[in-house]
């Protein structure tokens, strides 16, 4: 009786109600919000990072927009299965939690293969609307590859993740590296066991997103005793208030947080934050590893791979040849070159696989070729060189507002200071042709001619600036070789922190000095006025030129007199 007066709040639509009603409108408001709510129980879509997409991707494709975490912050997961009247999963919406991508995966996972990825259409056909990474986004453990030393067979995280005990974590790892794919693993076998997986970007959502999330997570715990995992990509974006958002509901175990970033947490993440996850370090994936991906890649697309003989044409089941007008082949180089050039960044190589083969197809030129020992065939053929094309390699190299540029930066000053002229040129090309900017590098040798160089070679400066000015005047491509030609000198130059190490410990001093500064001596002092020489000011003072021999003077102040900065001098 108490309870059907009381108001409660439905955890779907966050509507109060009477508790009596809960129930039925319940069952009402699940069969409503499944569809709607569904998108964001899956981790978001990323972009596909592809120069220029050949005619009809983009067009065809989902544009970001339409996607469903990028494009609204209010992306969330609710009651996929198993509640309520005995829903089965995804009954409501037609589509379970991994949504459309599990339907465009199915065709590496046997039976349905064929049907799922339009068996029948054409490769330009298997090409268009989802990226090529997306459809490929691994939905099990097993098809997930690297990353041994964290998810290898005996490793904590895996044991943890097959008994569905998920702790919080910060998913830490270059882009492409399977941040999003793990995540995407993870609620694909917690909503088997009928944990909640809810998503943010947190590039769009807001404080009351984050507010809402925890909200219904509580509803969900106290009503129906269902966990809720909140998976945040690109944490780091969240400021520091936003962070502090949801760390009590982390603490007490109301969500369990999955965060992914690119960037080192022990700087982006709130601390407190940081000591309640676990943080997994994901690395770059490793060449063996992209050519695996890769080769699934071609497998699914039915392109077949030449240069390892009968082996790899016959294991290209499902070949274009059925649907296409000719067979599509690649050459075994050009995958091996594609797995080398994506730098560990399973997106990009994914992505430059897809613009070759989309390329090649849009120029529609055949090739005779000699596929097997016995016989030859006409056929588009993708070569090193188109895959080349296919990949920007900024992208490649270089993450310009990333960690990746203070290491490479980092790496440029140690080489200097080591006096390495290889290594030093190195990392300038490193970032110079992933695009940095050359005025940066060119402030920081201005830096380093002062602090490694120093009196040593007080020119380095001189060249510094030089080599500032002249980049400034003529820009990039031009003025690599300017820095290049700096790098190299203070690489090859005499070094000295004499200076440097002076400066540092009168800094020292001054920080460590207790009470009031000591006042400038009075003899030091220039008197402008009657009134301040009548107060002593510059009395006494001996003026140098005036005296043939050295003069007896002190320039400290009086308590520290005698003090000699340079006395830890190394150089
Ligand atoms: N370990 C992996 N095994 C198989 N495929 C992978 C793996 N890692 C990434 N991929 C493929 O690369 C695509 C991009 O990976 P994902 O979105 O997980 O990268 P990320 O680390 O989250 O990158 P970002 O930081 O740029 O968001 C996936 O859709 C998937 O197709």
């Amino acid at each position: 009786m108490e309870g059907a007066e009381e108001e409660v709040q439905c955890p779907v639509c966050l509507r109060e109600l009477p508790g009596a009603d809960i129930n039925s409108h319940l069952d009402r408001c699940l069969q409503a919000g499944d569809a709607e709510a569904e998108p964001g129980s899956s981790p978001p879509s990323k972009r596909p990072r592809l120069a220029a997409a050949p005619p009809g991707t983009q067009a065809q494709g989902e544009p970001e927009e339409a996607r469903p975490a990028a494009a609204s912050p209010r992306v969330f997961s609710l009651f996929h299965k198993g509640r309520g009247g005995g829903q089965s999963p995804g009954a409501a919406g037609g589509r379970s939690g991994a949504g459309r991508e599990e339907a465009a995966v199915k065709p590496e996972k046997g039976g349905s293969a064929t049907a799922a990825a339009g068996g029948g259409a054409s490769l330009a056909q298997k090409l268009e609307g989802q990226p090529l990474a997306e459809r490929l986004r691994p939905d099990t453990l097993g098809d997930y590859v690297g990353q041994e030393r964290v998810l290898g067979a005996q490793t904590l995280l895996r044991s943890l993740l097959e008994s569905h005990e998920i702790p919080s974590l910060i998913l830490w790892g270059p882009p492409g590296c399977g941040k999003t794919t793990l995540a995407h693993i993870i609620a694909n076998s917690s909503k088997k066991n009928g944990t909640r997986f809810v998503t943010l970007s947190a590039t769009s959502a807001k404080t009351n997103d984050v507010r809402d999330v925890i909200s219904q997570a509580q509803n969900e715990k106290r009503l129906f005793k269902r966990k809720t995992i909140l998976f945040i990509d690109e944490i780091h974006r969240f400021n520091k208030s936003q962070q502090d958002t949801f760390l009590p509901h982390v603490e007490c175990g109301t969500v369990t947080l999955i965060g992914a970033t690119t960037e080192n947490p022990s700087f982006q993440v709130n601390a407190a934050l940081l000591s309640r996850c676990r943080v997994i370090v994901l690395e770059k994936l490793s060449v063996e590893a992209m050519e695996a991906i890769l080769m699934r890649a071609v497998r699914s697309l039915g392109v077949q791979v030449l240069g390892q003989g009968d082996q790899h044409g016959s294991s290209a089941t499902g070949s274009s040849s059925e649907s296409s007008e000719f067979p599509v082949y690649i050459e075994e180089k050009a995958l091996n070159t594609l797995a080398y050039l994506c730098d560990g960044d399973a997106r990009t190589g994914l992505n430059g696989l897809q613009l070759a083969v989309q390329a090649r197809l849009a120029a529609g030129k055949t090739t005779p070729l000699n596929t097997t020992k016995g016989g030859s065939a006409d056929g588009i053929l993708i070569t090193e060189e188109h895959v080349k094309e296919g990949l920007q390699r900024s992208h490649i190299l270089y993450d310009r507002a990333g960690e990746e540029h203070y290491n490479c930066i980092s790496a440029l000053h140690k080489s200097m200071r080591g006096s390495d002229e290889n290594a030093s040129l190195y990392w300038l090309a490193r970032m110079l042709e992933g695009g940095e900017d050359p005025l940066y590098v060119a402030r920081r040798l201005v830096r380093f001619a002062s602090e490694d160089i120093g009196l040593a070679d007080p020119l380095a400066l001189t060249q510094a600036v030089a080599a500032y000015q002249g980049c400034h005047f003529i820009g990039m491509p031009e003025c690599e070789v300017i820095l290049a030609q700096c790098v190299v000198y203070f690489a090859r130059a005499p070094k000295s922190i004499e200076v440097y190490r002076a400066y540092s410990n009168v800094k020292e001093c001054l920080r460590m000095h207790t009470g009031p500064l000591p006042p400038v001596p009075l003899h030091l002092r220039n008197a402008p006025t009657r009134l301040m020489k009548n107060l002593g000011y510059g009395k006494g003072y001996k003026y140098n030129p005036m005296y043939k021999e050295p003069v007896e003077q002190d320039y400290l102040p009086e308590e520290l007199k005698g003090t000699d900065f340079f006395k830890e001098r190394k150089t």
